[in-house]
């Protein structure tokens, strides 16, 4: 299957999609973690595991441009990670959701394709139906759960026509019928020559395939451990 590790032969000879050489990130000279080499190629989903603390967010905000690392290199489709090249190519959900209170679930959807453009085939109201929120396209963010927060901002990800998505715990906040959604998603993106990194303290439900896994370790991260 194209979204295990290793990817499908034709899909591992595109190039990677992201590189990381040497990654590392200290925080007043402490160690968060790295240094971390590793490749995503089109078709992989990758699993960052760590407990509380390990740095997955931290990872997540370095590999999205949020962040520069303290050293190593993140290369995106063969070239240097630089803000210019970054928002036609990543899409990423973050703990936050990306999503503006005051407006609505469709706005907040038409604000994003706005300013990343739109996959094609797809529309704001089709892909808010397709995670399970018809009829809540006129809701202003703020009165909706944090579940359908986090349905409206993986459709903000779907939406996106970008080869490359970075999730922070998609999982969190979500009931079993969210949980298959991020999976069906995922396993989508990866079969059309996407690739996913997504993080999970442990407690994550990726069950479509042997994900390659990126361990991240708060204690063995320490200076003094
Ligand atoms: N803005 C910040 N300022 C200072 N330290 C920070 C900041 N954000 C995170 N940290 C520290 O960096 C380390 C890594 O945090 P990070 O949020 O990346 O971990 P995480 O693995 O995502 O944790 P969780 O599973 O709890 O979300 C932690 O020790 C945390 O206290």
């Amino acid at each position: 299957m194209p979204h295990t590790a290793p990817a499908s032969v034709e899909l591992r000879d595109r190039p990677a999609l992201l590189e990381a050489r040497g990654l590392a990130y200290a925080r007043n000279d402490e160690p968060v973690f790295g240094p971390l080499d590793f490749t995503l190629h089109p078709g992989e989903v990758v699993l960052v595991e760590g407990d509380n603390g390990a740095g997955k967010t931290t990872l997540l905000r370095l590999l999205s441009g949020l962040l520069a690392p303290t050293s190593g290199e993140i290369r995106l489709a063969g070239e240097p990670l630089t803000l210019a090249r970054l928002s036609p190519q990543v899409a990423l959900l973050s703990h936050a959701n990306g999503l503006k209170p005051e407006l609505t679930a469709i706005e907040n959807l038409r604000f994003a394709a706005g300013l990343l453009g739109l996959r094609s085939g797809l529309s704001p109201t089709t892909v808010l139906a397709g995670v399970g929120l018809a009829g809540y396209d006129d809701v202003p963010t703020r009165k909706l759960s944090a579940g359908q927060k986090k349905r409206v901002a993986l459709a903000r990800v779907l939406l996106a026509p970008v080869g490359l998505w970075l999730l922070d715990e998609p999982y969190a906040n979500l009931d079993r019928d969210g949980i298959q959604l991020v999976n069906r998603l995922l396993e989508n993106h990866a079969n059309r020559g996407g690739a996913a990194l997504i993080t999970s303290h442990g407690a994550y439900a990726y069950t479509s395939g042997t994900p390659r896994r990126i361990p991240l370790r708060a204690d063995a991260n320490r200076s003094d451990a």
